[in-house]
C-alpha cells in the first residue's frame, strides 16, 4: 500500500519533505529520497516548546546526511492563543515556517512542492475529532490530500496508508526513527482515540479507514458548493452584510452567508447558539430602532444604520 502510494506520487521536482523525525516523514522521505534521486530536500522544523527537539534535530540531521538529501532547519516558537489548542498552533507555524525557508532559502529553482507524511489512521482521527466537538462540513472533510499556501503546493500523498504499513515498511528497510514521547502521551485526545478506538473500529469496521475517507471527500465536496452559494449570496447582501438583503434569504442560506462572512472578513465562527441567536435578532430587526448586539466568535456583532458589523473590543482598543 505504501509503496503503490508513492509511486503514483506525482509532484513537481524538486520536492521537498517535511521531516520531523517520526516514523512517518522517515517512511516518506526515505521513499521519496529514492524515487527521485538528487531531487528531494528535506526541512525540519524545531519547536522550541519540547526539551527533546534539539535531540530531534540532530537526529534528522545525520539521517539527511547519510542520504545525501540537503536539510534545512527552521526554528519556531509556537504560542497558542486562547481558544487555540497547542497542536493546532503548532502545525500553522509549523507551515508558516516551511513557507518561509522555501523563500529565504531555496529560492528560485527549489523545491515548490513539500510533501507531508499524515496516513490514514491521522486522517480518521481527525474525523472523529471533529464528529466529537460537533463540527459542520469544513470540519468532517478532515484534511484535504493538497492545498496551496505562501506560494507552495503542500501534498498529504499517504492518506490511503494506515500507519502500520510504514512501520513495517521502515522496519523492513532497517531504517531507524524517533519516537516522540508526546505521541504517548494520553492527556491528548488524538492520542487515546489511536490507542483505544482505533482498534475497535478495525474489528467492527474493517474498512473504517476508506469509509471514513469517502465520508470526508463528500463532505469536502458538499463544502465546497455551500462556499459558492456563499460567495453569490454575499455579493447580493453586501460585506458586510445588509440587514433587509440577509432577511430576503431563507434561514439557512443567512447562516451559511455569516459564517462565510465572519471566517473570511474577521478570522472568527459563531458557536451554534451564538448563530441561533443572531439570526432570530436579524429577523426581528424590522424597524428603524431596532438595535442588535450580540457576542458572536471573538468578538460582537452589532447594527450600524442598515448594515451588520463585527468587532473585537480587544482589537480595536
Ligand atoms: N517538526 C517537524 N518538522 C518538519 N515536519 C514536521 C514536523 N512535525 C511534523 N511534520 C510534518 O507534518 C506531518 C504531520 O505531523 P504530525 O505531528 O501529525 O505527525 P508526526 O507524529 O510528527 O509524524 P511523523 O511520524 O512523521 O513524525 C509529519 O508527518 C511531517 O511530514
Amino acid at each position: 500500500m505504501f509503496t503503490e502510494a508513492i509511486a503514483a506520487f506525482a509532484p513537481r521536482l524538486p520536492l521537498a519533505v517535511a521531516y520531523s523525525g517520526g516514523a512517518d516523514s522517515s517512511a516518506l522521505l526515505r521513499a521519496c529520497a529514492a524515487r527521485w534521486p538528487g531531487q528531494v530536500h528535506a526541512v525540519h522544523v524545531h519547536h522550541g516548546l519540547q526539551a527533546a527537539a534539539d535531540g530531534f534535530e540532530a537526529h534528522c540531521r545525520s539521517t539527511c546526511a547519510a542520504l545525501g538529501v540537503p536539510l534545512v532547519v527552521a526554528h519556531v516558537q509556537a504560542r497558542h492563543a486562547r481558544g487555540q489548542s497547542p497542536e493546532d498552533a503548532a502545525r500553522r507555524a509549523r507551515y508558516a515556517a516551511i513557507a518561509e525557508v522555501a523563500l529565504r532559502e531555496w529560492g528560485d529553482g527549489g523545491p515548490r512542492d513539500v510533501a507531508l507524511a499524515q496516513h490514514a489512521d491521522d486522517q480518521v482521527e481527525t474525523i472523529v475529532l471533529a464528529l466529537s466537538r460537533g463540527a459542520g462540513l469544513p470540519g468532517l472533510a478532515a484534511m484535504p490530500a493538497q492545498w496551496e499556501q505562501g506560494g507552495l503546493r503542500f501534498h498529504r500523498p499517504l492518506l490511503q496508508v494506515p500507519g502500520a504499513a510504514l512501520r513495517a515498511w521502515l522496519a523492513a528497510q532497517g531504517a531507524a526513527w524517533i519516537e516522540d514521547p508526546s505521541n504517548a502521551d494520553t492527556a491528548y485526545l488524538r492520542n487515546r482515540i489511536r490507542a483505544e478506538l482505533l482498534p475497535v473500529l478495525e474489528r467492527l469496521f474493517p474498512a473504517f479507514r476508506s469509509t471514513f475517507a469517502r465520508s470526508a471527500a463528500h463532505a469536502a465536496e458538499a463544502q465546497q458548493l455551500l462556499r459558492g452559494l456563499a460567495d453569490q449570496d454575499l455579493q447580493a447582501t453586501g460585506i458586510p452584510p445588509a440587514i433587509a438583503a440577509l432577511q430576503a434569504l431563507p434561514r439557512a442560506r443567512q447562516a451559511n452567508a455569516l459564517r462565510h462572512w465572519l471566517a473570511e472578513a474577521h478570522g472568527t465562527a459563531p458557536s451554534a447558539v451564538q448563530l441561533a441567536e443572531l439570526l432570530d435578532q436579524i429577523d426581528a430587526c424590522r424597524t428603524r430602532g431596532h438595535r442588535l448586539h450580540l457576542k458572536v466568535g471573538a468578538g460582537f456583532v452589532r447594527r450600524s444604520g442598515a448594515l451588520l458589523g463585527w468587532y473585537n473590543p480587544a482589537l480595536s482598543s
